[in-house]
């Protein structure tokens, strides 16, 4: 495992099938970022995608967002713990009980592996959370999910970083921010609502970008994580 990479970036490998993921990472190098998994390239491959991405010396955040009653999500989030993958996510919908229960888990297995969990998705404004019948601000939202992550142990939580700066002051330096929905000046926002380039990002106070389609669609991949690390 390669514990040296100070690089905040972490490159989403979703859209892809097992052949072209590994492609992808053959072209990047694991001490300029992370690798994410997601649903869709986990439920193609299962752990072999993860031990073919820590073969070749990256970081794994196993992004498999888990949110179901505490027991099961507990065992879950040590089943991914287990691959050996620096960082797994949750749902801070999921609850109190279930994050404190998962993050017991990993502590009573010595797996220091970060938990996280996700807020208010980026893809989502205050109209699309109307829509699921929370009336509160997207903005208080998304920090009282925070506090709760707090409150319950964990390591941090993904968040978009128009939150970034309110979050560290309300929940301290220490606690991880994570940040999708980046995108430079003149890249296409796609589905995401909640967006930031990432120099913004790491001024407001995020401490990982998660970076898709603007990398993994780019002509040249490797060019356009090198230009987006100059950004920064
Ligand atoms: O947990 C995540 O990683 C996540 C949370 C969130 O709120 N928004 C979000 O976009 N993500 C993930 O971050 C990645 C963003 O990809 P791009 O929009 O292509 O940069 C995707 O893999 C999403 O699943």
């Amino acid at each position: 495992m390669n514990n040296m990479i100070n690089s905040p970036v972490i490159v989403a490998l979703d859209n892809m099938t097992l052949q072209a993921s590994l492609a992808l990472a053959d072209q990047l190098d694991p001490a300029l970022c992370r690798l994410k998994v997601g649903k869709e390239l986990f439920t193609r491959c299962g752990p072999d995608i993860v031990k073919a991405l820590h073969q070749r010396n990256f970081e794994v955040f196993l992004d498999l967002k888990f949110h179901d009653i505490p027991n099961t999500t507990a065992q879950a989030v040590l089943a991914a713990a287990e691959l050996g993958v620096w960082m797994v996510n949750v749902h801070a919908s999921a609850g109190l009980e279930a994050m404190s229960l998962a993050k017991q888990r990993l502590l009573d297995n010595n797996l220091d592996t970060l938990l996280i969990a996700v807020t208010v998705l980026t893809s989502m404004d205050s109209e699309v959370l109307l829509q699921t019948g929370i009336t509160d601000r997207l903005d208080a939202q998304v920090s009282r999910l925070a506090q709760l992550t707090k409150q319950a142990g964990l390591d941090g939580v993904v968040c978009s970083a128009q939150e970034a700066k309110t979050l560290k002051a309300l929940c301290g330096q220490d606690f991880k921010l994570v940040t999708p929905g980046i995108r430079l000046a003149d890249d296409n926002t796609d589905d995401q609502k909640r967006i930031c380039t990432p120099s913004q990002a790491l001024l407001d106070g995020s401490d990982y970008l998660v970076i898709g389609r603007s990398i993994t669609q780019a002509i040249d991949p490797a060019a356009k994580l090198q230009t987006i690390l100059q950004s920064i």
